[in-house]
């Protein structure tokens, strides 16, 4: 007989983003992504101090196709250089897995792009609700100056692949510009694969 899931239910902590029970934490500090800054200056002048630059509270339910996987994301505020605090970024392992964000506090761009190089992006504050269709890779940049929260569900089985975006960057990068952000094009985005044609 197949054993039956048991209903269950996590708080969401509206100060700081966190969830209760606190679950699979993942925290990303700036040198588990270095390389994906632009300004390597910055990037090295900061590294010493290594800020925190998100977490990522996990509700744990199986990773298959029966469930689906929720959390939230603090992203905190800051820059390096001029470009925004922002996600790793992933396509879905399983690539045409969806995905849900809602903001809950803060503000903050969600970049997104498919394999061909179509590239869009969605402004979100508190209430906004942005939906990630299948095949675009998604990352989240905190464009304020207070902490950037949303909850995200999507397919159990999706998976995270970071192989694409960690050797050919996004399309944009999101920078400061005039007190307002500016999407960038990305001088290094596909060089590598350049290179090897
Ligand atoms: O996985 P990253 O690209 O670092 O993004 C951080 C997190 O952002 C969202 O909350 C997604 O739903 C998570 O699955 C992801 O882990
Ligand atoms: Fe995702």
């Amino acid at each position: 007989m197949t054993k039956i899931f048991q209903p269950f239910s996590t708080m969401y902590e509206f100060d700081s983003g966190a969830l209760n029970p606190q679950g699979k934490l993942i925290s990303r500090r700036l040198s588990d992504m270095s390389s994906m800054y632009q300004d390597s200056e910055a990037v090295q002048a900061l590294l010493n101090d290594n800020p925190l630059i998100y977490e990522v509270y996990n509700v744990e339910v199986p990773e298959n196709e029966e469930h689906i996987q929720h959390c939230t994301t603090i992203l905190y505020p800051g820059k390096v250089g001029s470009e925004f605090f922002m996600t790793k970024g992933h396509y879905h392992e399983i690539i045409n897995r969806a995905e849900i964000y809602f903001c809950l506090k803060g503000k903050g761009l969600l970049i997104m792009q498919t394999k061909e190089g179509e590239f869009s992006s969605l402004e979100m504050e508190p209430g906004t609700i942005a939906y990630v269709p299948p095949y675009w890779a998604h990352r989240t940049v905190n464009t304020g100056d207070e902490t950037f929260v949303f909850f995200a569900a999507y397919p159990g089985d999706a998976g995270h692949d970071y192989g694409l975006i960690e050797t050919e960057g996004f399309v944009k990068a999101v920078m400061e510009q005039a007190e307002k952000y500016a999407l960038v094009a990305n001088p290094s985005y596909r060089k590598e694969n350049e290179i090897g044609e």
